[in-house]
């Protein structure tokens, strides 16, 4: 491996440990710690590791982490009730709705009906329509972690040409958005796309957030380019792998995140600063 490895783990913890130093002032301020509210509906396994760790994440930091974990069969009416109750509650500031839902829960309605300056996911129309607009406010927790770790590289990004495989409304488009702020030439590839290798092997940065393993080849990848692997599969052994074959590109890429310990960690960070912001925009 010539790469050199973008280690998300390490930022996040560095990220944690600020926020913690923030939310100690705040108290001797006399100022309340912040709130996050975690809804979690249904028993989806890799959504319970995910938000047990954002719970413990906020527990780390000094913030207050308000579970709700609901069954399965909870009514869109019950959920957006859930959430009319936490927009007025003054002492949560974040409301987070793990996804996916259960089959049956209208997931875009739901995300909506979140108050945007509690938004701290940061995918309500509006905080999207904002970053859209170079007006960003909440900002979308993974695409954010990203932009982050690039600017860790000491590479350029303002300029450069960035791939992003997948679309998604969670990672592929606000990232989009995040790089054409950064200044970079985006292209966005997603399921229609012909011919993915000639727009991978074009990239300076190539972000890849499709949940498939092995997709991207480690051969597509430009000598020197950026690789950031979003994917997170788990293998039948229990292990995870990226949605690129990381050997290879390790080989041609001047830097690399892993999975685990690359992106994952850094969404969590981003939630994390997301609901500081939103308290302090709250006092
Ligand atoms: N409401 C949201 N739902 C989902 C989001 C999101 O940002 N908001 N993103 C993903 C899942 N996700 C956050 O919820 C997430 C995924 C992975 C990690 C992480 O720390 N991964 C570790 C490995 C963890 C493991 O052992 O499984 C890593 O990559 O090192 C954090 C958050 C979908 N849903």
């Amino acid at each position: 491996m010539s790469a050199q490895l973008i280690d998300g783990k390490a930022r996040a913890a560095a990220i944690r440990e600020h926020i913690k130093q923030q939310v100690t002032e705040r108290l001797a301020q006399g100022k309340r710690a912040p709130g996050l509210a975690v809804i979690l509906v249904g028993s989806d396994p890799a959504s319970q590791v995910y938000v047990s760790h954002k719970r413990k994440d906020c527990e780390q930091v000094g913030f207050v982490s308000r579970a709700y974990d609901l069954p399965s069969d909870t009514s869109q009416a019950e959920l957006l009730a859930l959430i009319d109750t936490l927009n007025q509650d003054n002492e949560i500031d974040g409301i987070l709705v793990q996804l996916p839902l259960p089959a049956g829960l209208n997931a875009d309605e739901i995300l909506e009906r979140i108050s945007p300056s509690k938004d701290v996911d940061g995918f309500h129309p509006f905080n999207i329509g904002r970053l859209a607009q170079r007006m960003p406010l909440l900002r979308p927790c993974t695409p954010a972690g990203i932009v982050d770790l690039l600017d860790t590289t000491g590479e350029p990004v303002r300029g450069q040409h960035a791939v992003i495989v997948g679309a998604s409304n969670i990672v592929g488009r606000p990232m989009s958005l995040e790089l054409l702020l950064k200044g970079c030439t985006v292209t966005t590839c997603h399921r229609f796309t012909h011919n993915l290798e000639y727009f991978v092997s074009q990239a300076d940065i190539v972000v890849v957030a499709v949940g498939k393993p092995g997709l991207v080849k480690g051969e597509w990848i430009k000598p020197g380019a950026v690789v950031v692997d979003v994917g997170i599969n788990r293998q039948e052994d229990g292990t995870l792998i990226g949605d690129v074959e990381f050997e290879v590109a390790a080989q041609r890429a001047s830097h690399i995140t892993p999975v685990p310990g690359g992106v994952g960690p850094m969404t969590r960070a981003k939630l994390l600063e997301n609901t500081l912001e939103s308290c302090n925009n709250r006092d």
